[in-house]
């Protein structure tokens, strides 16, 4: 039987990488649904699955995750075109307007905390300016995490099915910190860290959804890609031009030695979502973080981290989701 997949952000970075990794894996049997939010560049990622992967089965849908309306508009046309739904990766993110704080960064390289550091993101160098969307909402939250509940709830026809399990994958971050994240303030309204909140969220969400949906056969994974230079991370030192990462990458691949997570590589990064895919849902530790790493060799590999989630936290955010999507 062929396996459907859905994946968000599929034109560039870690998702186009993804859809590529899944045609290598198996050309013939898999029906991929690319959703994006810009028809040209995902015709454009099409055209480049289908010139390695000619007798590929991959289709498109318009859907912008910050948008309701667009949301509730892809999942129609996606419940119309299969009756059933295997994988649902939930991979579109943004990291709008970040503020890299220079200072802090060379504190941290002079600290303890020098590794976490390079490994999350983390120590205080990272914040963002968020917007809020047409529908009221914050953009984060609404594009990493809400607008990725709302498919979820309106593909459960197609998702939960007696006698066959589907997975939801999500895409977080080793960004993802608690502290960034109040039950009081979910869609980060008041803090300076609204990517790092929207991270943990997922985390939080995937482990409710476990409570709530496993006994219908739908099972939720997070993974974490490691740090990769896409276009998200492009955009953090936006006076830095591409030429200049790739001057740093002999750099980043000695950091690597220190720290797995340097992944750097889209083709990388992709590395735990399609290791996900080959797994039995049933085997999966729903508290765990699935984390793509690469040794300083360059070998791959997946590793499992156990996740920072608390079940009552969990339980408070799919409530309060639930009550912002009525
Ligand atoms: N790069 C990294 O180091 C890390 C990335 N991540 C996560 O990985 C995921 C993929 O990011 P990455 O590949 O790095 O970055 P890219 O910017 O290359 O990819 C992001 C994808 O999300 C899409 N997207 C953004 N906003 C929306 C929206 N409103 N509706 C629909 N699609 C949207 C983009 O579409 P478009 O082409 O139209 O812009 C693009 O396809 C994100 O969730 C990110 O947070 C997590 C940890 C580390
Ligand atoms: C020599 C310097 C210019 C090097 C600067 C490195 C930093 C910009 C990066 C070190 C660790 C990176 C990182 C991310 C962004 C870029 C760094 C801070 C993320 C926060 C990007 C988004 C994520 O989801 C997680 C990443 C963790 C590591």
């Amino acid at each position: 039987m062929t396996k459907v997949i859905l994946v968000t952000g599929a034109s560039s970075g870690i998702g186009l990488a993804l859809c590529e990794r899944l045609l290598s894996h198996d050309p013939e049997g898999l029906q991929l649904c690319l959703a994006c939010r810009d028809v040209q560049r995902a015709r454009d990622a099409r055209a480049a699955l289908l010139a390695s992967h000619p007798t590929a089965h991959v289709t498109l849908v318009q859907m912008d995750t910050s948008s309701v309306s667009s949301v509730i508009g892809a999942a129609q046309e996606v419940k119309r075109r299969y009756n059933r739904l295997d994988f649902l990766y939930l991979n579109a993110g943004i990291m709008p307007n970040p503020h890299f704080d220079v200072k802090a960064f060379f504190r941290g390289l002079f600290s303890s905390r020098i590794v976490t550091m390079f490994a999350t993101g983390g120590g205080g160098i990272l914040t963002q300016e968020d917007r809020v969307t047409a529908d009221g909402l914050q953009e984060i939250f609404m594009t990493n995490l809400f607008g990725h509940f709302l498919l979820i709830r309106e593909l459960e026809p197609i998702l939960c099915h007696a006698g066959l399990t589907s997975q939801l994958i999500w895409t977080s971050s080793s960004n993802a910190h608690p502290s960034a994240f109040s039950v009081d303030d979910i869609q980060h309204r008041r803090g300076t860290q609204p990517y790092s909140s929207s991270k943990y969220a997922c985390d939080l969400l995937s482990l409710a959804l476990n409570t709530h949906y496993n006994k219908q056969g739908l099972y939720s994974s997070v993974t974490c890609p490691g740090f990769v230079m896409t276009s998200l991370t492009y955009g953090i030192l936006p006076f830095f031009p591409p030429f200049l990462w790739t001057l740093l990458m002999p750099l980043f691949w000695l950091i690597r030695i220190l720290t797995n997570t340097f992944t750097l590589t889209p083709y990388n990064g992709a590395e735990a979502l399609l290791w996900l895919f080959k797994q039995q849902p049933e085997s999966l530790d729903p508290q765990a973080k699935y984390q793509s790493s690469t040794s300083g060799l360059g070998k791959n590999y997946t590793q499992p981290r156990k996740m920072d989630v608390d079940l009552h936290m969990s339980e408070v955010l799919i409530l309060s989701v639930k009550c912002c999507s009525l």
